[in-house]
């Protein structure tokens, strides 16, 4: 790995949001040159993290760049900022952009870290931003991949993809997140990008339950496999590029995810399948678990489509405490579905679109055309 200095183009960007994510995103920025400051809702992190450069709480043991800059004051982490890099538990992102609109630059790009979908609405990250800060979509991305914070923070070799309907947005974005260890792919598939970040935290629990109940790696390769298939189903049948789900932000994750004790979703699933109840579990849970509050908005959005999804069926019925966590056969399909292994196309409404999504992919595919969905560096 080259240890040379990255070339300083000091880009004045900032970050929302200064937990494991948001201060690690934070260093990635300012070791690949970029002038950032970050913003922390608690004057104290914020002296932590400008006067000692350490999060204490979130990264221990990881020294952060001394250019790295923080504050606890909005208007003037965003005075200025090219980008703004948002990274906030998805619920509460609605209440934290209403703070961030007044001190907008009129021009800056508003950049995703998130991977939850709004509760309330259903809404999908970069569709808040859209709503409530009329930012056009063109000048909206959002980075996902296989990225659990702590790994990255101590500079192990990382890829993600930056996503926007916009490519030379998507590409403005990746060109400053980028560094010797962190490397930034492109794509224009934003439905897809955003929907495997969600999608991978329900299936990383359901994995997280079998191991807790005591289940092995055939368990656990079953679940990573079909559960695949559930997230390309469920994001083809909303738009998705079905390339997209076997990337950075789908495949990548998932392996990453399901696989960690790092991963708040995979230890929060493993708690659950020992026996604990989910109140409990958000108890001990001391940083945010998206997977959780994805449960309700994606069955729904899922059966909004008519697209089945059996894992993640059971992951709710294990949060609702209705079924136990040693009774999980979430790798199986239903009784009412054709059997086979296959994904589930050609079923009701949403095997019709996901149908019809795969046929154009497969034609732009055999015509030449670039794929919306391959990541591309
Ligand atoms: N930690 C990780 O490895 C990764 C996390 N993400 C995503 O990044 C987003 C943020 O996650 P993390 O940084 O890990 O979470 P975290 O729990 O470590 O930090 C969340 C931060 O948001 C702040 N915050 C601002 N407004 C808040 C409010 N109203 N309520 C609660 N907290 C508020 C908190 O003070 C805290 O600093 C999530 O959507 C997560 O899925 C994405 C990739 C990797
Ligand atoms: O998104 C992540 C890794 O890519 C982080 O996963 P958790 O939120 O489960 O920790």
């Amino acid at each position: 790995m080259s240890r040379r200095q990255p070339a300083r183009h000091g880009k004045r960007v900032a970050v929302v949001g200064a937990g494991s994510w948001g201060t690690t995103f934070a260093k990635i920025l300012a070791d690949g040159g970029a002038d950032v400051v970050v913003w922390a809702r608690r004057p104290e992190l914020a002296r932590e993290i400008q006067e000692g450069k350490r999060n204490s709480d979130y990264l221990p043991g990881v020294n952060l760049p001394i250019s790295l800059r923080a504050t606890s004051r909005l208007d003037l982490a965003l005075a200025g900022a090219e980008q703004v890099f948002v990274s906030v538990p998805s619920q509460s992102l609605r209440e934290n952009l209403k703070i961030i609109a007044p001190h907008l630059h009129a021009e800056a790009s508003v950049v995703s870290l998130m991977k939850g979908v709004e509760k309330s609405t259903g809404l999908r990250m970069s569709e808040v931003i859209h709503e409530v800060l009329r930012v056009e979509e063109e000048r909206i991305a959002v980075i996902s991949g296989p990225n659990l914070a702590l790994e990255i923070a101590k500079e192990q070799p990382t890829a993600a993809v930056v996503s926007s309907s916009s490519l030379e947005t998507a590409q403005a974005v990746a060109s400053v997140s980028r560094n010797r260890y962190f490397h930034s792919f492109v794509n224009t598939d934003v439905i897809g990008t955003e929907f495997g970040g969600v999608l991978k935290n329900l299936i990383a629990v359901a994995i997280g339950i079998v191991d807790g109940a005591g289940y092995g790696e055939n368990t656990k390769a079953s679940i990573i496999t079909r559960g695949l298939v559930e997230m390309t189903d469920f994001a083809v049948a909303h738009g998705a590029h079905p390339e997209t789900l076997s990337g950075l932000a789908g495949l990548g994750d998932l392996i990453a995810t399901s696989q960690s004790p790092l991963s708040r979703n995979n230890t929060a699933g493993r708690l659950l399948g020992q026996g604990y109840r989910l109140n409990d579990v958000t108890k001990q849970m001391q940083q945010t678990t998206e997977g959780l509050a994805s449960v309700g908005p994606v069955l729904e959005l899922a059966r909004a489509k008519g697209v089945a999804m059996p894992i993640v069926e059971q992951v709710r019925q294990v949060l609702a405490g209705t079924l136990d966590p040693r009774d999980i056969a979430p790798h199986l399909t239903t009784d009412d579905e054709p059997q086979g292994e296959r994904t589930k196309h050609g079923q009701a409404q949403g095997g019709s679109a996901v149908r019809r999504a795969l046929q154009r992919a497969f034609d732009q595919l055999r015509n030449g055309g670039g794929s919306a969905g391959r990541d591309r560096p």
